[in-house]
């Protein structure tokens, strides 16, 4: 599904990523389309649609905010999900890699291609209830936002939904988060 708002610049939202994300073949390996959102990041009309886009799920049809926080994913889910979070009114969150946040935390270790990768979150993040939006770039095989949707449960917490620029749909990530609300940008 593509949102269609329009920049500033009058660009739709397709030609904004088309325009703005860059493909970078074989990186950091080979056999890799690395997407990099740095040039979108650069320009300021398309990084503010973008951010606009990303935040919409977390308002209702009449356009009320039904989210109390937005969380982001370390660290490209920083970049985007605090803006995000701003311009819902909302406080931030940050899902960190292991060993970076300073109190109790819980931890969820998920499989990488090669290896295991740990994202943390602080215990008294979420509240029992609250409802939170996740938002990263990039959704490739799921694992991240499987491990970040984990650690919104420990917390007693209720992911709305999961929000990101970029879906690999080739890679099937949605196999990974059963009965969540994914919202993708641009689905490649
Ligand atoms: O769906 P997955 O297969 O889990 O991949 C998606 C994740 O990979 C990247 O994070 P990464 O930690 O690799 O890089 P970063 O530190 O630059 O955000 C990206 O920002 C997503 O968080
Ligand atoms: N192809 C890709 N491009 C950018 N970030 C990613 N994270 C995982 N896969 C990625």
């Amino acid at each position: 599904m593509t949102v269609s708002e329009t920049a500033a610049d009058g660009r739709s939202l397709e030609e904004t990523l088309e325009r703005l994300v860059a493909d970078v073949p074989d990186f950091p390996e080979p056999g890799v389309g690395f997407k990099d959102i740095t040039p979108l990041l650069a320009d300021h009309a398309g990084f503010t649609q973008v951010v606009e886009a990303l935040a919409a799920p977390g308002r209702d049809a009449d356009g009320n905010v039904t989210v109390t926080k937005v969380l982001g994913m370390e660290s490209r889910g920083f970049i985007l999900g605090a803006p995000a979070a701003l311009h819902l009114g909302v406080g931030f969150v940050p899902v960190r890699k292991a060993g970076k946040l300073p109190r109790e935390t819980h931890a969820v270790s998920y499989s990488l291609e090669y290896g295991e990768a740990t994202l943390e979150i602080h215990t008294d993040a979420v509240a029992p209830g609250e409802r939170v939006l996740v938002i990263d770039d990039v959704l490739a095989t799921g694992g991240t936002a499987a491990a970040t949707i984990e650690l919104v449960e420990r917390c007693g917490g209720v992911v709305a939904g999961v929000s990101v620029l970029l879906e690999l749909g080739f890679l099937d990530p949605r196999s990974k988060l059963p009965g969540t609300q994914v919202h993708s940008l641009l689905v490649s």
